[in-house]
Order: structure tokens, then sequence, then C-alpha cells
């Protein structure tokens, strides 16, 4: 499996949660943005939805924690079912530990940067992470447009990933769809978050399969898309 796709559960019908997860059984993860109103303007849902979820589907979940002070909440987000567990760079009090703890747990760990955070100065911590979330628009809501500009920071960490031989997952999150995902897979992403391209269509199946497809075009052939 060379690349990843991750239906964003934001863009879902909440009052029918657990058939909406269901309806992406055959994507690789169900991706679960946890917002808490401060960190960005908007609120979701938080540890008990997220253990029903686990329970309601045989889809991992990839929870993106946009919240403040993840170094204090993102264990119970492991603890209640998470397979991955991504905290902001913006956020976290001590990201090294945090990281630590979640894998400690047996969850994988995973940074996001916000569009207007550089990846250089985490250059270091990469060997902490499993995956490395890029934002693709400003974080909060879904369906807003890509931001091409930041098409050179998913290059420059691919660049880093391959020059300290990683084994990092590379996400990328926000307006990822039909008309972007193959300038996301050809800069470097192998792991794509999809909210409205999936859910805002009448088969998000169908909508998995075929983003899979133009992504795995896109990076075929490419050195660094080898199995996960
Ligand atoms: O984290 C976020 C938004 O902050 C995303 O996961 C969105 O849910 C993606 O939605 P689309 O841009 O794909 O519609």
């Amino acid at each position: 499996m060379a690349v990843q796709i991750n239906p964003s559960i934001l863009s879902a019908d909440f009052s029918r949660l657990a058939d909406e997860a269901r309806a992406v059984e055959g994507a690789d993860w169900l991706h679960v943005d946890v917002m808490d109103n401060h960190f960005v303007p908007n609120l979701t849902l938080g540890v008990p939805v997220v253990e029903s979820l686990a329970k309601a589907t045989d889809t991992p979940l990839d929870c993106h924690l946009m919240i403040e002070d993840p170094d204090r909440w993102a264990p119970q987000y492991a603890e209640a079912g998470a397979g991955s567990v991504t905290f902001h760079a913006e956020a976290a009090h001590a990201p090294v530990r945090l990281a630590r703890e979640l894998r400690r747990m047996g969850a994988r760990a995973s940074m996001a940067l916000k569009p207007a955070t550089p990846i250089e100065p985490f250059e270091d911590l990469l060997p902490e992470l499993d995956m490395l979330l890029i934002m693709t628009v400003e974080p909060g809501f879904g369906g807003q447009a890509f931001l091409d500009i930041m098409l050179p920071k998913i290059r420059r960490t691919r660049e880093l990933i391959s020059r300290h031989n990683l084994e990092l997952w590379l996400q990328v999150d926000g307006g990822v769809s039909a008309a972007t995902i193959e300038r996301c897979a050809e800069a470097g992403a192998d792991v794509f978050v999809a909210g409205s391209a999936v859910y805002g269509t009448d088969d998000p199946a169908a909508a998995v399969r075929s983003l899979r497809t133009q992504a795995e075009k896109a990076t075929s052939g490419a050195p660094w898309a080898c199995a996960h």
C-alpha cells in the first residue's frame, strides 16, 4: 500500500456518525477532528464520542487534536481507542515527552503544523514521530480551498524524511480533492485526509477508491512510495 486515504468525519452527518463511519470501510483510517473552540474557532467532539466510534467501526481512528494543552488531553484519546493521535506543534508544551507517552500507550504519535509554522525547527524531533501532518488550510473548518503555497513545505519535509532515512508518514489535510490530491502526492505526501471530497459525494466509498487511484498514479515511481 503506497498511499493512504483517510476520510474526515467532520464532513459527515453527525446525527449518524456510526453509519457514516461504516460508509467508508475500505479507507485506511477514519480521520476524527477534535476541536475545543480555543485552539481553533470551532467545537466538535471529545473522548466519549471517540470511544463510541472505536466500537462502531473496524477502521482505525486517526484523531487530529486541534486543542489547547494536548500534553494533558492527548493520552486520553489513545486510551479511548485512537490508533493514531496528532497534536499540534503550536499547542504542545513538551512534544517529545508527549510523543513518547503516546507511543508507550500503543498509539502512533503524530504532530501537526499550521500553515504558518515551518518544518525546519522540528527537524531533530522527527525520529520521535510516526507521522507529520501538514495543514493545507487554516485548521477549524471543512470545505476550505486548498493552499497551494503549502506545496514547497511538503517537498521540504519529504526531503528531510529521505535525508534522515525515517519511516515517517507525511499527511496532508485541508482542501484535498480530485483537483488537488495529485499535486500533494507529487510533492511527497503519502497520507491524504479528505472531508468534503468524500462525504460530500453520493458514494463515499467510491470517492475513497478514486482518490486512492489518483494518488497512486501520481506517486508511482517515487523512491519513498514503498509499502507502509
Ligand atoms: O482538520 C480539518 C479542518 O480543520 C480537516 O480535517 C477538514 O475536515 C478537512 O475537510 P476538507 O477540506 O477535506 O473538506
